[in-house]
């Protein structure tokens, strides 16, 4: 797997920054200081052409609005390269990503809070109708937004058996927007959607293979990402255009009720998100996982 410099330059804002930096500091200084890791990998195949873009933000790949808007900027440089496809995985050893990061939504500033989903519905976007093929290798546990990322990717290899994956807002007192009603249901249709929705139940790998949540178990990363790999192969001969106008209008509902509802989807979430009885259950929340 090589790194395409010239793919990253411009891809990742980050990386021109941090060459910058320290090729100039490297003049003053004996020591140049420590260039921050980016919140996303992106390294791209010089054969095959597709990137493996990598999670990597730990512990848990909490997704906040940084992280958010680097993988954004990511996708949209792979569009703008014409990527042969994306493999979606996490730098995590057991956990894909933990979901939205709740600091992001406790006690937050009300600009903040904004600029946290909008960034979230945008990049959700780029990715539910990117042009090439998505799969999300799940290399550990995937709740609520973590299974949103592989939903709204085209396919699905979950590392098992001990992981596990589901949106299970539910089970936080939190309601679950439609658009990730829509990804489930595109998945597991409605009467299954309904039935893990309401509970807001976790899968483990080996009963989301069952269901049809993922679409392939393996024992561990290079596994799935080989499985990736071959999913995405298969495209190698249908022309692009086709497929990609096909998977827009597969998809046309999730992206047609994002298109429309950007606004009232924002005010549905400040509404919720705000009150009261919602910050407490996320504080309760947050402080039970520290205490583990
Ligand atoms: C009608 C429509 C109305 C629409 C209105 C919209 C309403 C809002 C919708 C919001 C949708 C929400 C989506 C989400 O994604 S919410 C997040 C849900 N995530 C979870 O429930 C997962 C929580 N985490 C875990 O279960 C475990 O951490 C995990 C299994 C992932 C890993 O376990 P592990 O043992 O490896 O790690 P720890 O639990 O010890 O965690 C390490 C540290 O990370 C902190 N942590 C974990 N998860 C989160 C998170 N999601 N956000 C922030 N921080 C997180 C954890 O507290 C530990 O911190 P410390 O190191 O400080 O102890």
């Amino acid at each position: 797997m090589a790194v395409v410099f010239r793919t990253c330059k411009s891809l990742s804002k980050n990386a021109i920054f941090t060459r910058g930096i320290s090729s100039s500091l490297r003049l003053h200084s004996q020591k140049p200081p420590t260039p921050p890791e980016p919140l996303v990998n992106v390294d791209v195949d010089d054969k095959s052409g597709v990137a493996v873009v990598t999670l990597n933000r730990p512990p848990v790949n909490s997704l906040n609005t940084p992280l958010l808007s680097e993988l954004k900027n990511i996708i949209k440089g792979l569009e703008d390269n014409k990527s042969r496809g994306m493999i979606l995985t996490s730098s995590s050893e057991t956990v894909f990503s933990a979901g939205l990061d709740l600091m992001e939504m406790y006690n937050a500033p009300k600009d903040k809070l904004s600029a946290f989903w909008t960034t979230l519905q945008s990049t959700w976007l780029a990715l539910y109708r990117s042009s090439f093929p998505t799969v999300a290798a799940i290399n550990g546990h995937a709740p609520a937004g973590g299974c949103l990322l592989s939903l709204s990717c085209e396919y699905r290899v979950m590392v098992g058996p001990k992981f596990s994956i589901g949106l299970n807002e539910t089970q936080l007192g939190i309601v679950a927007p439609p658009w990730f009603v829509i990804c489930m249901r595109d998945v597991l249709g409605h009467r299954q959607t309904e039935m893990a929705l309401t509970s807001g139940r976790m899968f483990s790998a080996p009963e989301a293979l069952k269901l049809g949540l993922i679409d392939a178990m393996v024992t561990n990363k290079a596994e799935a990402i080989t499985e990736a790999q071959k999913f995405i192969a298969q495209f190698a001969k249908i022309p692009p255009l086709a497929r990609k106008l096909t998977k827009e209008s597969v998809r046309q509902e999730g992206i047609k009720y994002m298109e429309d509802n950007m606004i009232d989807d924002l005010q549905m979430f400040m509404d919720l998100v705000t009150q009261e009885k919602i910050q407490k259950g996320i504080g309760l929340y947050l402080a039970s996982l520290k205490k583990k």
